[in-house]
């Protein structure tokens, strides 16, 4: 056999890790495993173009796709035609009970920016979706609290980890997997029968894409997988987040290679701040403010929205908002500031054409839909609002010089003690956290940590006197820790020295690394030792 588990067993894990599933597995290795790495080196080469001062452009060479005004992309498949309120969070059991039961539309099922990809939570992940399609999830946790799925559930969307990532716990002629394709694979294999039998279908949301080529991976990879599981072409279902700079050039092309298979775009704005940053930041027209004055309002994310919105109506695919990161809170009066803040975004999104947008927290699925259906009203979608007043130029999308706001000290600490305590909880098998009212996840984060390499990089001024300085940073970390490790022993401790050492290594380095996580991966949260050799 070509595969052998590497993760440690656990209770009932055999029955997503079967024979049948990691032979399908092995196959999707075998035929998309090389092209996934050619177009990381693509990734890895554009990148270094724009270190050279290059900047992206809509490409000239699909010119003619942009201009026919003929292609649509498939109709919306049954369970995703109304999508105006969609729930995203981790897989663990409980959180799929409640995310199923929030009366969102769609649930996000996140294994990427909410989950920490530790082998039990990929694997465990999956069992829930069974169990939830199952119906036999229900439990009583050990407060005595029970959890039990109500008669109307969102539709589930599964989210896979990105192209850069793979998963050791398994190994292909004794190589690491496309963490990809491992989750893709396993949901597909396991749940798109039982998808289809409850109606709906095997649907997936794709992220941090970089370009039209990696949506062509993917849009083959569902044409395989489909021919292989004798499902009928057409049957899977996507939705692209754009999240990265580049693909926001190439939005038109994305829908175009997966138009049979689209489910529309989405706004990941938080990863595409990341990705401006990563790709920018050592340009000085590219330095951006504190962290929280970068809003959906200014000028390079307000070209990307409507750009967004325009592209997916030209083409009869739904546009879906983005993660208002304010989240409830127990406190009334910071509450209701917090509600009125993803409101006001909700708003925003309806009146702008999106057809439905995310929130973070059961406590918000009534506010986005309130707001969308002020726009809605009785109809599912807005698909037939053409935003031909939409004109958004390749400067548009890159004027990051005309972000208002100020790089300040409270701005740097913030982002020193998100990225701190945010890689903490990762490395302790926790995706997604609230820290200061906030929810963070691994998108979040990268900014965090990205915005302190590039204001080190540039010795950045400091409202109120200053700049930022290795010293500073470094002395601000280390009282951050100080807190962090107050009260904690052991392992805990150790694993908050562990987080503040990668938020060193990515902060103080000439060159940014491109994810936090890759490299985090490899050392600390993948599988170590060899577990029972299957197959
Ligand atoms: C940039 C992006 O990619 S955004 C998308 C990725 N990020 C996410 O999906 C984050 C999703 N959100 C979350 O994970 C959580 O809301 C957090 C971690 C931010 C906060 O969670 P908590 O600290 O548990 O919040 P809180 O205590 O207010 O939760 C109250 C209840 O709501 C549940 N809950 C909170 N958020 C969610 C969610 N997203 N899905 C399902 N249930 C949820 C909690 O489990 C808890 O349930 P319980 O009462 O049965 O114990
Ligand atoms: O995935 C969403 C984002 O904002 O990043
Ligand atoms: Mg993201």
């Amino acid at each position: 056999m070509r595969y052998e588990i590497i993760g440690p067993p656990a209770d009932r894990f055999e029955e997503v890790l079967t024979a049948e599933a990691l032979e399908f597995l092995v196959a999707l290795d075998s035929e998309f495993a090389a092209r996934r790495v050619a177009l990381l080196d693509t990734r890895r080469a554009r990148r270094d173009r724009y270190s050279t001062g290059q900047l992206p452009d809509f490409l000239p060479e699909t010119a003619a796709i942009r201009a026919d005004p003929t292609w649509r992309v498939a109709p919306p498949a049954p369970g995703l035609v109304d999508r105006r309120v969609e729930i995203t969070g981790p897989t663990d059991r409980k959180m799929t009970v409640n995310a199923l039961n929030s009366g969102a539309k769609v649930w996000l099922a996140d294994f990427e920016d909410a989950t920490a990809p530790t082998w039990h939570n990929v694997v465990s992940g999956q069992l829930n979706l069974i169990d939830a399609l199952d119906r036999r999830i229900d439990f009583t946790d050990p407060r005595g609290r029970r959890y039990a799925l109500g008669a109307e559930l969102a539709t589930i969307v599964v989210r896979p980890r990105g192209w850069h990532l793979v998963e050791k716990g398994i190994a292909i002629d004794g190589r690491p997997v496309s963490a990809s394709l491992v989750d893709f694979g396993l949901y597909l294999f396991h749940c798109a029968r039982r998808q289809l039998d409850l109606g709906a279908g095997p649907y997936f949301y794709l992220p941090k894409l970089e370009g039209h080529r990696e949506a062509r991976l993917w849009n083959d990879v569902f044409v395989f997988a489909q021919r292989y599981l004798g499902l009928p072409q057409g049957t899977i279902r996507a939705t692209t987040l754009i999240e990265t700079i580049t693909a926001a050039f190439e939005m038109e092309e994305i829908l175009y290679e997966l138009r049979e298979h689209s489910a529309g775009l989405n706004a990941g704005r938080w990863d595409y701040i990341f990705s401006m940053i990563k790709n920018f930041g050592q340009w000085p027209d590219f330095v951006l403010p504190d962290r929280s004055e970068v809003t959906m309002t200014v000028p390079f994310m307000r070209a990307y929205t409507e750009l967004l919105v325009a592209t997916c109506h030209r083409r009869g695919a739904h546009a879906i908002g983005g993660m208002a990161a304010v989240i409830p809170s127990r406190d009334p009066e910071v509450n209701e500031v917090a509600l009125g803040k993803v409101r006001a975004d909700k708003r925003r999104e309806a009146g702008d054409g999106f057809d439905g947008s995310w929130v973070a927290h059961p406590g918000l699925v009534d506010t986005c839909r309130e707001e969308f259906d002020a726009v809605l009203g009785e109809r599912p979608n807005q698909l037939d609002r053409l935003r031909d007043d939409v004109d958004v130029a390749a400067a548009d999308l890159l004027a990051v010089d005309k972000t208002p706001g100020q790089v300040t000290a409270a701005g740097l600490r913030s982002n020193i003690a998100v990225a701190l305590r945010y890689i903490d909880a990762w490395l302790g098998g926790v995706g997604a956290v609230a820290l200061w009212n906030l929810m963070e996840d691994a998108a979040t984060a990268e900014i965090a940590r990205c915005q302190v390499w590039q204001w080190l990089q540039h010795g950045t001024p400091l409202a109120g006197g200053g700049c930022v300085t290795e010293e500073l940073v470094r002395s601000i970390l280390a009282e951050e820790l100080t807190a962090l490790v107050a009260g904690r022993v052991g392992d805990d401790r150790d694993r908050a020295w562990r987080a503040a050492r990668i938020v060193e290594d990515t902060a103080f380095g000439e060159r940014l690394p491109a994810f936090f996580t890759t490299a985090a991966y490899a050392r600390h949260l993948a599988p170590a030792e060899r577990a029972v050799p299957a197959g």
